[in-house]
C-alpha cells in the first residue's frame, strides 16, 4: 500500500544492519533483475505516452501536424503548418482573449511550472519541510498529480502518502510557501488522500481599491452578498449581513473603518428607502460621526450607548413577539426594516468602560441581539481591536468574522476558528501598508480566503450623505423600491 505507484516514491536503500545489535534477523536482500527494472521504465514511459493526447492535446497535435507535414511535403510542410498556426493563434487571442488565456496561455504556463518550479523541487522541500514519511528505513513522498494555473495561482494536486493526513501540510504552509518561492501557500482537501495546495503567483490586492458604486436602486440591494472588495483570486468579495452578525477584528489603522463603511454604502439605497435602518455605535466619535445623518441612531458616550442598544433590544423582542407563531423569516419591508446595529471598538463597551453598570447592560444588550436578533431582521456588525476573551467574551455569539491585521499568531485563531492558521491565513503576517487587508471564511468554504475592501474616502462619505445615489459625484438620485 505505502510503496504503491500513486501513494510515494521509495528514496533510500535499506541501510546495513545497526551496529549495537550482536545478532540481527532480517529478511534476505534480493538483487532485483536488471531486466525487471528496465521493463518497469519502460512500462511508465509508454503510460506517459499513451497519456500525453489527454493531458496535452493542443501540443501533441501540433507535433503530430508538424510531423505529418513534413513527411508529406518536406520542409514546406513545417513552414506553412507554422505560418497557419500562428495566424490561427493571432486571430483566436485577439477575437477570444479570454478562452485564448484559458486553453493556451495557462496551460503553457502550468506546464512550465510543474517542471521548472515543483517537479525540481519537490523533493529537497519536501524533505527538509519534514514532509517526507519513512518507513522500514525507506522514505516516501508524496505524490504530484498535476499543476494548473488560474489568473492568480498555480494549484499542485497532491497524492498522500497512505496513512498521513491533511493536516500534516496545513501545519507546514509557510515551509512550503517559502520553499517554492510564493507569497503564501493554502491546503485543501480534495478527497481520500488527496490534497489542492495552492500557491499565489502574484498579490492581486496590492493596489488600494477605491470605493465601490453603490446599487442603483433599493431593489439592487441583495443584503446576502453586500459587494465590499476584491478576494484574492479576483474575484468580487461580498458578505452577508442579513441573518448573520459579523465581528471585524484588526489592529488601529488595520482599516475597520474601511469594512464598516463599504457595507453602509453597499446598503444605501435601501437605507434611503427605509428598508435598513443602521443604528450607530461610535464611543471614538471618529469614524461614524462623518457620516450621522444616514443612521437611523448614532450615539457616542455611555449612557447613550446604552439607551441605544436596549431600545434595539425593546424593538427587536416586540418583533419577535409579532412574528410568534406567524413569520418564520424576516423579509426588510418599510414597517419591518432590517436593523444594523454598527458597534465601533466595541471593547469600549465591554472592557474598557470605567463604569461597571454600563459594561454589564451593554453587554447584556449586546449578548441579547446577538443570541436572538437573526432570524427576526436584527444584525450586529461589530469591530474591535483586541479580540482576546478578557475584552471581548461575545466573540462565539458572532456566526461570521473577518481578520484584519492582527498583533500575534495566537489572535488568528481566537477570530477565525482554530484551524484557521493551519489553513494559512497569517492575519499577524498583514502588511501594516495594505490596510483593508483582511481574511475572512467566506460562505462554502473552510480555507479562509485573503481579501481587500474597498476604501470608502472621506469624500465618499460626503457624497453619501450629500444624496447622490451611487456616492460618485455627479452620480444620479438614489432609486425607490422595495429589496
Ligand atoms: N481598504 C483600504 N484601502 C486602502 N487604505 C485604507 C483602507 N482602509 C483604511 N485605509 C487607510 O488606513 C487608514 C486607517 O484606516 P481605519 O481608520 O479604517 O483603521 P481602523 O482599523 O479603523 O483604525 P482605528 O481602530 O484606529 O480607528 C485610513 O486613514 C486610510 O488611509
Amino acid at each position: 500500500m505505502l510503496g504503491g505507484k500513486n501513494n510515494g516514491a521509495t528514496q533510500v536503500q535499506p541501510t546495513a544492519p545497526v551496529p549495537a545489535h550482536a545478532i540481527r534477523f532480517t529478511t534476505p536482500v534480493v538483487e532485483t533483475p536488471a531486466v525487471f527494472i528496465l521493463g518497469r521504465w519502460l512500462w511508465h514511459l509508454l503510460a506517459f505516452v499513451a497519456c500525453l493526447p489527454v493531458r496535452f492535446p493542443v501540443a501533441v497535435t501540433g507535433a503530430a501536424l508538424l510531423a505529418g507535414s513534413w513527411w508529406a511535403l518536406d520542409w514546406v510542410g513545417p513552414a506553412v503548418v507554422c505560418t497557419l498556426a500562428t495566424i490561427t493563434g493571432l486571430a483566436w487571442r485577439h477575437w477570444h482573449p479570454a478562452t485564448f488565456r484559458r486553453w493556451v496561455t495557462l496551460r503553457a504556463l502550468a506546464l512550465v511550472r510543474e517542471i521548472w518550479v515543483y517537479r525540481r523541487h519537490w523533493q529537497p522541500v519536501l524533505v527538509v519541510s519534514g514532509l517526507a514519511e519513512s518507513y522500514l528505513e525507506r522514505q516516501y513522498l508524496p505524490h504530484i498529480k498535476r499543476v494548473t494555473c488560474t489568473e492568480w495561482a498555480d494549484r499542485v494536486r497532491v497524492k498522500l502518502v497512505a496513512g498521513t493526513a491533511p493536516a500534516a501540510f496545513e501545519e507546514r504552509t509557510p515551509h512550503l510557501a517559502h520553499g517554492f518561492g510564493a507569497p503564501a501557500c493554502r491546503v485543501e482537501t480534495a478527497g481520500p488522500l488527496e490534497i489542492v495546495l495552492e500557491f499565489p503567483r502574484h498579490d492581486m490586492l496590492a493596489d488600494p481599491l477605491d470605493a465601490l458604486p453603490a446599487p442603483a436602486t433599493a431593489d439592487g440591494v441583495d443584503l446576502a452578498a453586500l459587494p465590499m472588495g476584491l478576494c484574492e483570486d479576483g474575484r468580487a468579495w461580498r458578505m452577508r449581513l442579513h441573518g448573520t452578525h459579523v465581528l471585524v477584528a484588526g489592529v488601529t489603522g488595520s482599516g475597520k473603518g474601511s469594512v464598516i463603511w463599504s457595507a453602509v454604502r453597499a446598503m444605501l439605497p435601501a437605507i434611503r428607502a427605509g428598508l435598513v435602518r443602521v443604528w450607530a455605535v461610535d464611543p471614538k466619535r471618529m469614524e461614524l460621526s462623518y457620516g450621522r445623518s444616514l443612521f437611523h441612531r448614532y450615539a457616542d458616550d455611555g449612557e447613550s450607548v446604552v439607551a441605544l442598544l436596549e431600545d434595539a433590544v425593546a424593538e427587536m423582542q416586540e418583533r419577535a413577539e409579532r412574528y410568534a407563531g406567524r413569520v418564520r423569516a424576516h423579509t426588510p419591508s418599510v414597517d419591518d426594516p432590517f436593523d444594523v446595529v454598527v458597534l465601533d471598538e466595541v471593547a469600549f463597551l465591554t472592557a474598557y468602560h470605567p463604569d461597571r453598570d454600563i459594561r454589564r447592560r451593554a453587554e447584556s444588550a449586546m449578548a441579547t441581539l446577538t443570541s436572538q436578533g437573526r432570524s427576526v431582521g436584527f444584525a450586529v456588525l461589530a469591530a474591535l481591536q483586541d479580540p482576546r476573551k478578557e475584552v471581548m467574551n461575545l466573540r462565539n455569539l458572532f456566526p461570521d468574522k473577518i481578520a484584519l491585521r492582527l498583533d500575534e499568531a495566537s489572535q488568528v485563531d481566537m477570530v477565525l476558528g482554530s484551524d484557521a492558521r493551519d489553513r494559512g491565513a497569517d492575519a499577524h503576517l498583514i502588511d501594516p501598508d495594505a490596510p483593508g487587508t483582511a481574511f475572512v471564511r467566506v460562505e462554502g468554504s473552510k480555507v479562509p480566503t485573503r481579501v481587500r475592501a474597498a476604501y470608502v474616502s472621506d469624500a465618499d462619505i460626503d457624497h453619501m450623505t450629500a444624496g447622490d445615489g451611487s456616492g460618485a459625484p455627479g452620480a444620479p438620485g438614489a432609486g425607490e423600491g422595495g429589496a
